[in-house]
């Protein structure tokens, strides 16, 4: 899994864990800041099944996760946010506003999510979901490592989310990458919610280069995505229902 330290000074401060939930083929990424004397961190895109992983990572590493945070209303794994909440005291859930689903903290386009001297800026990238963002770390003054985006389903590696259900639109998918990911800077690290091939990260640069839809022009990507004929998720009618109130749907004693 991609992880990294480095001896630069701003580098020390960011802590960073890609995790895998191999049933889903889902990322889940740990980040924390390390030079923060309470060293708070953040879960993005947690599952329910990996949830006691995660925490004995969080708790090994004397992390205070303060944040557990969505790119979207997943249709393929119940989020582990809502389990999260009911173990951590005080840990706030995080969506966008457009998605409609519960959350603490419904964020939009240009919100940052702060953790310690650290933030996450909100990129809203919309077409795989309505209420898809992106999450891209903040910028120091001449710092010397490359920003990160989570980009979610919206930009996958060599792919992209499909866009037959949950609001999907191919041409607001087209739309949200350009502007909002291709514009980053081209050293930008590209990590997506999802791998099914075994890849880990990509860079703005690669995406821009060899993605085999996201390079064509609008209306070549409108015919690929609507010839893709991929099967619904399997867990499609339990998960969005679920996630739609952060995983707990089942449950009487949380609601967020
Ligand atoms: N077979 C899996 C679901 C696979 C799938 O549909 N993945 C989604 C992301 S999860 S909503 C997707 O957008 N895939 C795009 C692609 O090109 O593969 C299952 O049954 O769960
Ligand atoms: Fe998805």
């Amino acid at each position: 899994m991609g992880s990294y330290s480095t001896s630069s000074q701003s580098q020390q401060k960011l802590l960073f864990r890609q995790l895998l939930e191999k049933e889903s083929s889902t990322y889940t990424y740990l980040l924390a800041d390390f030079s923060h004397p309470d060293k708070p961190a953040v879960l993005i895109d947690p599952v329910d099944k990996t949830v006691d992983r995660d925490l004995s990572l969080v708790r090994e590493l004397g992390l205070k996760l303060i944040y557990a945070m969505n790119t979207h209303v997943h249709a393929d794994h119940v989020t582990g946010t809502g389990l999260i909440k009911g173990k951590v005291l005080g840990l706030k859930s995080v969506i966008s506003k457009a998605s409609g689903a519960k959350a603490d903290l419904l964020v939009e386009a240009g919100d940052k999510v702060q953790f310690g001297d650290l933030f996450l800026e909100v990129r809203a990238t919309p077409g795989h979901t309505l209420g898809c963002v992106t999450y891209v770390t903040g910028t120091e003054p001449n710092q010397p490592q490359p920003r990160m985006a989570f980009t979610g389903d919206a930009l996958l590696i060599r792919g992209c989310g499909r866009t037959d259900f949950q609001g999907g639109s191919s041409q607001q998918l087209y739309k949200s990458v350009h502007s909002q990911i291709f514009t980053l800077p081209k050293n930008t690290l590209i990590y997506p919610a999802h791998d099914y091939r075994g890849f880990t990260v990509s860079t703005v640069e690669e995406e821009m280069q060899y993605n085999p839809r996201l390079t064509k022009d609008e209306e070549t990507f409108k015919s690929i995505m609507e010839n893709l004929n991929l099967s619904y998720p399997k867990m499609m009618d339990k998960a969005v229902p679920a996630n739609m109130v952060c995983g707990l749907q089942d449950s009487a004693s949380v609601s967020s």
